[in-house]
């Protein structure tokens, strides 16, 4: 298989917003509705034009969506609703008039249990900026031991399950829960429980065992990439060795570069090296998190694909007595957002302290919030219960 050849890498934002928010120049958006077709089920091709390198990475609004990635974090000292106020009124005012469209999940709470009531909720959370603080160093982004505590009671109550960017084991290291289901590599790298159907729908899905032995149904789309994906982690930690601050994390199916600890002046540096060995690989692609460049497979799977595969395999699928809650704060998250969106079949919330588009449905803050809103379902729940008695 030729997995080389001179082109541009595609550059895509799985926010499918407003691309142009980003500038990101049309030759390195996937043109899925022109010319794209789904090869082997999964794979996508999509036709690029070619064009330099450099002038696409200065031209094609890298730097721009690199610096939009992730707002710098707000100073907050108070505000009327929470308690906490900005240090900048206009910014407060836009995230109020934010939250009219995006309204607060908490003081929603009762509009959510009544929406509830007599369905099955599943719940699905996106680790980094979710279960744990955004910080400097990705190897330190611990869950705070309260939060631990909120997931490991919610999931008493209900089926949850953890989609990560990072990979599994290390989402798994950072969670340190048996009770959860976990997909790591932005949904490329599933554990599950066990249903035939969904093993005769998903070739690539087969039986394993979990940490405690149990059998389980392991699903990875894009394992044949991974001699691919282990020969671009090489070349991205030799390119950016030079870098001060710039780091490459291996998550198995894909690779993060992360320019957060980089001086700004140094980000299209970056983005320069990271153009410069994607362009050899065709069938990868370069997607914006939060300060850091996400290198993922073209295939037809993301996190939302990996949230309709549980509710599969947890026999929720297509359920009108189901719903299906996920809560994330990334650009991956919001192709669950949109799942969810798309035939009413559940709740997005987007835990975000500053106004973006989004298709979620309501919003949290930040990981104190997406807590709080963990706490009060498992108050609901039980309360519930214990009226049934
Ligand atoms: O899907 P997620 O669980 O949200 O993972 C997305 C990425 O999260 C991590 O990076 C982000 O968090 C780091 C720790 O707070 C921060 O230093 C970095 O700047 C953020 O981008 C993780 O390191 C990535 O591999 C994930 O893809």
């Amino acid at each position: 298989m030729d997995l080389k050849s001179n082109h541009t890498p595609v550059l895509t934002d799985s926010a499918p917003v407003t691309k142009s928010r980003l500038g990101v120049h049309s030759s390195l958006l996937p043109c899925s509705h022109t010319g794209a077709t789904f090869t082997h089920g999964m794979l996508l091709t999509i036709p690029r034009k070619k064009t330099g390198f450099l002038e696409d990475v200065l031209s094609s609004g890298w730097l721009d969506a690199m610096k939009s990635s992730s707002p710098p974090p707000r100073k907050i000292t108070k505000d009327v609703c929470h308690g906490l106020a900005s240090s900048d009124a206009d910014t407060d005012c836009s995230y109020f008039s934010w939250l009219l469209k995006y309204p607060s999940a908490l003081t929603s709470f009762d509009q959510i249990t009544n929406y509830a009531k007599g369905k099955r909720i599943a719940l699905f959370m996106d680790y980094d900026g979710t279960l744990s603080p955004i910080v400097d160093n990705p190897d330190c982004a611990f869950m705070p031991d309260n939060m631990r505590a909120a997931v490991k009671k919610v999931a008493e109550y209900f089926p949850t399950a953890i989609i990560s960017g990072r990979s599994r084991d290390k989402v798994y290291q950072f969670v340190g829960l048996t009770e959860l289901y976990y997909a790591g590599s932005h949904g490329m790298d599933i554990i599950g429980p066990v249903r035939q159907s969904v093993s005769d729908n998903h070739p690539n899905c087969i039986r394993s065992t979990d940490k405690l032995g149990k059998e389980v149904n392991l699903f990875q789309p894009a394992a044949e990439f991974l001699p691919m994906i282990n020969e671009v982690l090489k070349s991205l930690q030799e390119c950016t060795k030079d870098i001060k601050g710039a780091k490459v994390e291996n998550n198995k199916f894909c690779v993060s570069v992360h320019y957060r600890n980089v001086e700004e002046k140094s980000w299209d540096l970056v983005g320069q090296r990271v153009h410069d060995v994607l362009k050899e690989y065709p069938r990868l692609r370069v997607t914006h998190g939060r300060k850091v460049l996400e290198v993922r497979p073209v295939i037809n799977w993301d996190k939302g694909k990996a949230v309709t595969f549980l509710l599969e395999s947890l026999g929720l699928n297509n359920c009108d007595d189901v719903l299906p809650i996920y809560i994330g704060d990334d650009r991956t998250d919001e192709d669950a957002f949109k799942v969810l969106r798309e035939g009413n079949k559940g709740y997005g919330i987007l835990v975000s302290s500053a106004p973006k588009e989004s298709n979620a449905v309501y919003s949290l803050r930040d990981p104190s919030e997406v807590m709080e809103f963990l706490k009060s379902l498992v108050s609901w729940k039980s309360s519930t219960l214990k009226s049934l008695i």
